[in-house]
């Protein structure tokens, strides 16, 4: 079994770096109680990028992450550029270029409520309780990705979009199946209505409906599937849509569980992949140590198991309850006692080091083996 890994680390802007850390902090804690190595290697991206280097994804970036077992992301945005539509270079794509290049099509986005924090949602308890839905967001093409042309002068610019048949067949496979190992619900979000990307979305998605049949397809248009994720959420179990409808979705289904804070994703291609929380890089929060670091570390356990490391990658998700049941959370999520973004980051780091070597300590003690630790 492989124990060693290549991580490439890209902190990038705002508060990725701090919720980055944390995601490092818990890495430590994992190959400390599970005797794995992780190996970083950092990399700039974003606003940080241009600042030092002029270009948003800089060649040697992108090399650290192709030669990597896996991506860690943090996020990318400053205000410099947020507030000047003249900027001809921007952070945003050197994130677009980097999903492009390794190839990441499918953003998968997993939500879910907590006990302990269903009050924190503006949403009633009876409709939001139990709610458990997988996103799987087109990454690679679509809006995003389209000719661009702007004409200052006259006040003219557009943005296309395109779809092909390549771009959509994997990542509805890929829903499907999912479906598959869950309640076996499928539901394409899209705008068939009026647009012809949605129809090619809706033809293909039947056709491969096919090869599933144990799974319901449905459809719904996004503007009504906006105000259905918040009425009755508990409707859908596997969302797939194409990249920016998943985009705007998954921050609204994001109220649900409490705070955009705690929401990781996958961004998962054939050859690479990438772990990223949905969230921006929330540039009022920078160095004021209250980010909410949960999204990125869910994140690394959703990188975990990718890395098949699935022992590790549970008892991570365990930790991260744990510190949620124990309200050891930050201001987003309690505002009356409220930890740092480090203080939550270390709780579940010693949780998991000091949770583990108990486990094993029992499990040698039954087995009447040698203790481990
Ligand atoms: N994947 C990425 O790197 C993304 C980058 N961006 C960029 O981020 C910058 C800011 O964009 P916004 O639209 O303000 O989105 P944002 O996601 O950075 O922040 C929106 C709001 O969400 C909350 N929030 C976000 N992250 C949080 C965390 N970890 N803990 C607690 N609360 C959190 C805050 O209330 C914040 O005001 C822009 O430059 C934008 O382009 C936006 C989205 C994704
Ligand atoms: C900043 C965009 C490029 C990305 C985004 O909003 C996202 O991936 O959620
Ligand atoms: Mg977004």
């Amino acid at each position: 079994m492989k124990t060693d890994f290549k991580i490439a680390v890209l902190p990038g802007d705002g508060i990725g770096p701090e919720v980055v850390n944390e995601s490092i902090k818990i890495l430590d804690a994992i190959a400390e109680a599970f005797h794995y190595k992780f190996e970083f290697k950092y990399g700039l991206v974003g606003a940080e990028a241009i600042f030092k280097t002029g270009n948003p994804l800089p060649d040697e970036t992108l090399e650290i992450c192709k030669e990597s077992d896996a991506v860690l992301f943090g996020a990318i945005g400053d205000p410099a550029f947020d507030n000047n539509p003249d900027a001809k270079v921007r952070p945003e794509q050197g994130l677009l270029k980097l999903r492009k290049e390794l190839g990441l099509f499918a953003n998968i986005r997993p939500l879910k409520t907590y006990n302990s924090l269903i009050e924190k949602s503006p949403l009633k308890k009876e409709i939001i309780e139990g709610t458990d839905i997988q996103i799987f967001r087109e990454l690679v093409s679509g809006i995003y990705f389209g000719e661009k042309f702007t004409d200052e002068e006259v006040g003219y610019a557009y943005d296309i979009c395109k779809y092909n048949r390549d771009e959509i067949a994997p990542i509805v496979h890929m829903a499907f199946q999912e479906a598959q190992k869950r309640r076996k619900k499928l539901t394409l979000i899209d705008k068939a209505n009026v647009l012809d990307t949605s129809r090619l979305w809706r033809k293909i998605c039947k056709e491969i409906a096919t090869e599933y049949p144990d799974v319901e397809l449905g459809f719904m248009f996004v503007d009504n599937a906006a105000m259905q994720l918040i009425l009755n959420p508990k409707q859908f179990d596997v969302i797939v849509t194409e990249n920016m409808f998943g985009d705007i979705i998954s921050d609204e289904a994001s109220v649900i569980g409490g705070s955009i804070g705690l929401l990781p994703s996958a961004s998962i291609g054939n050859e690479n992949a990438m772990f990223e929380p949905i969230h921006g890089s929330y540039p009022q929060a920078k160095g004021k140590g209250i980010a909410n670091p949960i999204a990125s570390i869910l994140s690394t356990a959703m990188m975990l198991d990718y890395l098949k490391l699935d022992h590790a990658a549970e008892k991570l998700k365990e930790s991260v309850e744990h510190a949620i049941e124990n309200k050891y959370v930050t201001i987003d999520l309690n505002a009356e006692q409220p930890y740092s973004t480090d203080e939550v980051g270390s709780f579940i780091a010693d949780y998991i080091k000091y949770s583990e070597k108990t486990y094993y300590n029992f499990e040698n003690v039954k087995l009447g083996k040698s203790t481990i630790v």
